[in-house]
């Protein structure tokens, strides 16, 4: 399927600039959903990804790291901005294509030893997922790897991630 055809492009959003790519025109097609979602399955499992956890970030992580979890047989992890998380979280600083935010993670969301793969809609700067990687990193668990829809390979954010395998379905 082509699913370049189903993301949307939208020129300066939300800044003079940028090139957003808007993945709901995706997620309202039930058969570019459902192949994205089959896909990235297939992906990670020739990877040999065998994660006890899908971390997902807010809020677009979210809608297609549940579903990838679901279909790996693992847990899910939400990764939140600052404030939303109701119990002790580990807080992490990070740059944005477009700003800077902070994510926060439950403090006992992760045990020692977890194997972890790290899911999102898009990698830009990989700020967002490096930052991710290095809260999960300083728990000690074990990051297998990343998974995006994806990925603006001219912003070279496979340098701001750990040296791990990479899956993305898309790229520009
Ligand atoms: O690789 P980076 O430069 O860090 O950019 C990628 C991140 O930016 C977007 O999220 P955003 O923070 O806009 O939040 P949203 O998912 O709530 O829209 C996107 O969903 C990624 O999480
Ligand atoms: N160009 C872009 N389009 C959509 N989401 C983004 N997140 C960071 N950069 C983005």
């Amino acid at each position: 399927m082509d699913l370049k055809s189903l993301i949307r492009e939208i020129p300066d959003y939300p800044k003079p600039g940028i090139l957003f790519r808007d993945i709901t025109t995706l997620l309202r097609d039930r058969d570019g959903l459902r192949y994205t979602i089959d896909f990235f399955t297939e992906k990670c499992d020739e990877a040999g990804f065998q994660a006890d956890y899908v971390i997902g970030m807010e809020s677009r992580g979210f809608i297609f790291g549940a579903p990838l979890a679901y279909k790996l047989g693992a847990g899910f992890i939400p990764v939140r901005k600052k404030g939303k998380l109701p119990a002790a979280v580990h807080s992490i600083e990070y740059e944005l294509e477009y700003g800077t935010d902070c994510l926060e993670m439950h403090q006992d969301a992760l045990h020692p030893g977890s194997r972890v793969l790290i899911v999102d809609d898009l990698i830009a700067t990989g700020g967002t997922a490096g930052a991710t990687a290095k809260l999960v990193q300083q728990l000690e668990c074990e990051l297998l790897g990343f998974g995006f829809i994806i990925e603006l390979r001219d912003l070279q954010g496979r340098k701001n991630l750990p040296d791990l395998p990479i899956i993305s379905l898309i790229e520009y």
